[in-house]
């Protein structure tokens, strides 16, 4: 039977070297949305991306991801991974670099010119990869997952070091690709990016603090906007009991 939720994390608890980085966290990601992973440098969400994507060592605990545990070679082509370190080949050209992902992942030859228009690389199709900026090297890496038919992306930052420009464009495809039924798993550290997902999960020091939509949370904390909701709940936390 299929799921209505896309990943589906039971007591997830992750070390990396002596720390526990993530403590026993439990949480699922709603099919066909845009689920934010909110929370400040550190405090562990590329462990919690690793996990889902099948490329993190657990310690106890289970992530389901599309009905299957997480890596199982099933989903490899299911899934869209874009890192904050993107493993492109330096001295390929921006074109050349996703036809050779495109023929790996078995996707269609034309995916290569709409994953690029997607993320408005067009202008740099032909430059090499090494000479790309910041931001052209992450959006390269996404047009990566956007290759194929994913029904999962996990994007880890996206829009670091973009334009407002640029990442009002990205943030309309990411709902884009949602209303047509992938599912995302977007981080970030802005605050201001956190109003234009369906759902939010606020992390801080490898644990959930909220897990709601955007307006639940300003509801529930009766904060104006999402930083002074994050702010609050974690005051919160740290008033005793
Ligand atoms: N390879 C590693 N070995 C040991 N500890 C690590 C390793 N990578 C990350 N950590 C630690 O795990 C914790 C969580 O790191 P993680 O990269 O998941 O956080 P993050 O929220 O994604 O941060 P950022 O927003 O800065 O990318 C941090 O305390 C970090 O120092």
């Amino acid at each position: 039977m299929t799921n209505s939720s896309a990943v589906v994390v039971e007591n997830l608890r992750v070390r990396r070297g002596a720390r526990t980085v993530l403590h026993d966290l439990s949480f699922d990601v709603p099919r066909g949305s845009v689920t934010g992973l909110l929370g400040p440098s550190g405090c562990g969400k590329t462990t919690l991306m690793r996990s889902v994507v099948g490329v993190q060592t657990v310690e106890s605990g289970t992530v389901t991801v599309l009905d299957h545990p997480a890596g199982s070679p099933q989903l490899r082509d299911k899934i869209g991974y874009a890192t904050q370190s993107p493993s492109v080949y330096a001295d390929l050209t921006v074109n050349e670099a996703l036809r050779y992902f495109a023929s790996i992942l078995r996707a269609p030859a034309n995916d290569v010119a709409r994953v690029i228009d997607e993320v408005g690389l067009g202008t740099h199709a032909d430059d090499v990869v090494g000479q790309l900026s910041g931001g052209q090297l992450s959006r390269t890496s996404l047009a990566v997952a956007l290759l194929g038919k994913p029904e999962l992306l996990v994007l880890d930052e996206p829009t670091v070091g973009l334009d407002p420009v640029l990442r009002e464009d990205l943030w309309a495809l990411f709902n884009r690709l949602a209303d047509r039924g992938v599912t995302l798993l977007v981080s970030s550290h802005v605050m201001d990016e956190a109003a234009r997902c369906q759902r939010l999960l606020l992390m801080r020091e490898g644990r959930i603090l909220a897990d709601d939509t955007p307006a639940a949370l300003r509801t529930s904390t009766g904060a104006e906007d999402l930083e002074q909701a994050f702010l609050s709940l974690v005051r919160g936390q740290e008033t005793p009991a």
